[in-house]
C-alpha cells in the first residue's frame, strides 16, 4: 500500500521509524513546508523510497493520505487530496473547531467518494463514548494536564511565568471549540472528544499546566443513558516535541496498518 505522509516533525518521524516493521506499508511521498537538508537526511535515512515534496504531485495516487503536521495542513493537503479520492488519516483533529471546516471537508470527500478517518490519536475511550452518544450524554468533560513545558509557545504564556510554577495553574476553562483555536498543538484531543461525544461547543474543557506531573494526563468524564464513564490515560511525552504523546503516533501507525490487513478492530 503506498501513502503519502502530510509532516515530518516529531511524530512523521516516529512514524516513518515504526512504519519499516511493515513492509507492506510504502511511504512513496513526504510533504512538508520547507524543504531542509536535516530533513532531507531524515527521510533518506526513515524511507529511502519516499520523496520529500511541498504538496502531493498531482500524478500521484496513493492509497492513503496521513497528516500529522498541524491545523494549517487540513486546508492545504487534506481537502485537496479527499477531492482527488484519496482516503485521509487525520492527526490535527482541532482544526475541525474552524467554523465551515468539517462540512468543507465533508463535501471534498463527498466529490473524491471516498473516506476521512480521525485517529483517537492522544486519548482513548473514543469508541465508548460515540457508542454511548448514540442513546445519549448529559454530560462530557475533559481535562488536559500537562508539565510547564509543554505549553510555550502557547497563550498560557501569557497568564504565568511557566518556567517557574510551583503548583497547577487552570489556563483555560470553556468549551472544546475554542480550546481547540485558540490551543491548536496542545488541544486536538478536546476536540476529539467533543467530537465523538456532546460536539465541539457542548463539551466542557479545562487545560492546566501542572509541575507535579511529568507525563499529558488527559482525563474523560462523561455521563448519560449508558451509565457513566471515567478515563485517565498519562500519556508519556515523545523526547522530540513534549507537547505530543507518543500514543498519538501508535494511533496513527495503527490507522495505516489495519488497512492492509482483513481485521479491523
Ligand atoms: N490527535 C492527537 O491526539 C494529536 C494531534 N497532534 C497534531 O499533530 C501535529 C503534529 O505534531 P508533531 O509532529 O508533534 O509536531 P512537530 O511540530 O514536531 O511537527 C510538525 C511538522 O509538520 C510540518 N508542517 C506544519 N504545517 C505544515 C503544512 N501545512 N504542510 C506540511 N507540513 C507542515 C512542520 O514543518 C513540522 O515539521 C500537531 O500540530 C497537532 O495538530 C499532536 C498531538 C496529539
Ligand atoms: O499529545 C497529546 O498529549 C495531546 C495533544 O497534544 C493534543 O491534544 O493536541
Amino acid at each position: 500500500m503506498e501513502i503519502a505522509l502530510v509532516g515530518c516533525g516529531a511524530i512523521g518521524r516516529s512514524v516513518l521509524t515504526l512504519l519499516q516493521q511493515h513492509p507492506h506499508v510504502h511511504p512513496k511521498w513526504v510533504v512538508v513546508s520547507r524543504i531542509t537538508p536535516q530533513l532531507l537526511e531524515a527521510v533518506a535515512d526513515l524511507a529511502p523510497s519516499a520523496q520529500l515534496v511541498h504538496a502531493l504531485p498531482d500524478d500521484a495516487h496513493p492509497a492513503l493520505l496521513v497528516e500529522c503536521a498541524g491545523h494549517s495542513a487540513i486546508a492545504q493537503h487534506v481537502r485537496p487530496a479527499l477531492e482527488r479520492g484519496i482516503a485521509c488519516v487525520v492527526a490535527s483533529v482541532g482544526a475541525l473547531s474552524t467554523p465551515g471546516m468539517a462540512q468543507a471537508l465533508e463535501a471534498a470527500a463527498a466529490t473524491g467518494n471516498t473516506q476521512i478517518q480521525l485517529v483517537s490519536g492522544a486519548i482513548g475511550g473514543v469508541d465508548a463514548l460515540s457508542a454511548a452518544q448514540l442513546g445519549g450524554l448529559d454530560q462530557v468533560i475533559y481535562s488536559g494536564r500537562k508539565p510547564p513545558l509543554a505549553w510555550v509557545g502557547t497563550p498560557a504564556e501569557a497568564g504565568c511565568e511557566l518556567a517557574s510554577l510551583r503548583e497547577a495553574v487552570c489556563i483555560f476553562e470553556g468549551t472544546a471549540r475554542e480550546a481547540a483555536l485558540r490551543y491548536p498543538k496542545n488541544a486536538n484531543v478536546a476536540a476529539t472528544v467533543a467530537l465523538a461525544g456532546l460536539g465541539l461547543d457542548h463539551t466542557t474543557v479545562r487545560l492546566f499546566a501542572d509541575p507535579a506531573v511529568d507525563t499529558n494526563v488527559h482525563h474523560i468524564q462523561a455521563k448519560g443513558a449508558f451509565g457513566c464513564m471515567e478515563l485517565t490515560l498519562q500519556g508519556r511525552p515523545l523526547a522530540a516535541n513534549p507537547k505530543t504523546s507518543a500514543l498519538t503516533v501508535y494511533s496513527i501507525v495503527r490507522a495505516i496498518v489495519q488497512r492492509t490487513g482483513r481485521w479491523v478492530m
